[in-house]
């Protein structure tokens, strides 16, 4: 019998939704109109760290979901990664197109601050680095702002050199090497991670089929594909998920592996930067049975939480290239695994995942949540 809209209503728990959580934060400034959510999943490794995503959510309920899923999220991306941290994530309600302003990215520090070094964020879809400055003045929790304002700077370079060390793990377990040349790889989304996987790509030597949603950056990449020889076809719509190529690889939202899609996927692989990419584990095992290779989404998208969790060991450059490039050999080693045991990449990342947080767990943290000084100090320090 389907339930009437006020028995849903008195059925629908707040604790039962977060029953995984630690902690929800939900943040209300009448002022600068600002309702966001901060969600902390698990802190056994650490203060939670992970990016604010800014969208239009039509319901609470979707923007809770979506960051509820997010910070999951962000736990086994911090596991995979090796970073003294745990999973959170913020959302903001809003239209990034139209509903950004300083006082609300100030508004939204001030709810951050309040956490006293729980949770640590920074870009995400929908957001800038310029955004981040005006939440620092009034936090000490936000990174990856541009490094002028004494951040790390663009999280998204190393995330797309991520990907790129996944999409040549993912080749090297198809067909035994790196070499990308002739490949034909689909992107949906060319934002801050995908236009940059792009450029890589067609530098790679590969073909490529765009997706995004602002046609601009689509003829962008067409013209710079054209420059080096190599070919790119625009698709529009959700015709992204029926072209045949090798990879698809998703650089937007997340959920678009789903029982919809599944049977549509003319490819090899799926290996991309977009989070939460399967609308439920059980996807994962329906990829297995069709043979389409999937790489868990929190292995191939560590780049820019590897950037960010080292700036707050003190910013070294190399020390982050050296852990995006590990990413290649993690997701060799998942895969092959995976393999071997007949399980599906998920089953065995998750697997990996919970071995390494009991593991970790038992030694003491090289991160100890020192706060940094706050921006009024940092001004007269003369940092900016
Ligand atoms: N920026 C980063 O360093 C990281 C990003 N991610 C994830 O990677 C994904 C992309 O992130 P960003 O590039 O930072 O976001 P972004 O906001 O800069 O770009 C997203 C792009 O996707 C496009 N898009 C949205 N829906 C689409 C659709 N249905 N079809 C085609 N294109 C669509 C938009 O037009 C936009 O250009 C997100 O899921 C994000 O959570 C994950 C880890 C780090
Ligand atoms: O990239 C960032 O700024 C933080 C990490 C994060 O939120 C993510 O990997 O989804």
């Amino acid at each position: 019998m389907e339930l009437t809209r006020d028995q849903a209503r008195m059925q629908w728990d707040i604790f039962h939704e977060m029953s995984e959580h630690e902690q929800v934060v939900f943040c209300n400034d009448k002022e600068s109109g600002l309702k966001a959510i901060i969600a902390i999943h698990d802190t056994t490794l650490g203060p939670a760290l992970g990016g604010c995503r800014m969208y239009p959510y039509r319901t609470t309920e979707e923007a809770l979901e979506d960051v509820l899923r997010l910070s999951r999220g962000m736990t086994k991306k911090c596991a995979a990664a090796d970073v003294d941290f745990g999973g959170g994530k913020a959302v903001i309600i809003g239209d990034p197109a139209s509903d950004k302003s300083p006082e609300l990215f100030r508004a939204f520090g001030q709810f951050v601050e309040s956490l006293n070094g729980r949770f640590y964020t920074g870009t995400d879809m929908g957001t800038t680095m310029e955004d981040f400055v005006h939440a620092m003045k009034e936090t000490r929790c936000i990174v990856g702002v541009p490094e002028e304002f004494g951040g790390s700077g663009d999280s998204s370079v190393p995330t797309a050199e991520g990907v790129m060390n996944s999409l040549k793990a993912v080749n090297h377990v198809l067909v035994g090497h790196q070499d990308l040349t002739g490949k034909t790889y689909a992107i949906q989304g060319l934002g801050k991670v995908g236009y940059k996987v792009a450029i890589a790509l067609l530098r790679a030597g590969a073909n490529l089929y765009v997706s995004n949603l602002q046609p601009e950056a689509c003829l962008d990449i067409q013209a710079v594909g054209k420059t080096l020889g190599q070919r790119v076809d625009i698709v529009t719509g959700d015709a992204i998920f029926d072209v045949k190529a090798d990879v698809f690889v998703p650089c937007a939202r997340g959920g678009i592996i789903n029982d919809q899609t599944i049977p549509r996927f003319n490819v090899l692989a799926i290996a991309g930067s977009a989070n939460n990419q399967l609308m439920d584990v059980r996807h994962a095992d329906m990829l297995n049975q069709r043979g389409i290779l999937y790489a868990p989404d929190y292995i191939v998208n560590g780049g820019g939480l590897i950037q960010v969790a080292d700036e707050l060991y003190g910013s070294n450059k190399k020390r982050v290239q050296v852990k995006t490039h590990a990413i290649f050999h993690t997701l060799v080693d998942l895969l092959t695994t995976a393999k071997e045991k007949q399980l599906s990449s998920e089953t065995a990342a998750e697997q990996f995942i919970k071995q390494r947080i009991v593991c970790r767990s038992k030694r003491n943290h090289f991160f100890t949540g020192h706060l940094r000084p706050k921006w009024a100090i940092r001004q007269e320090k003369g940092m900016f």
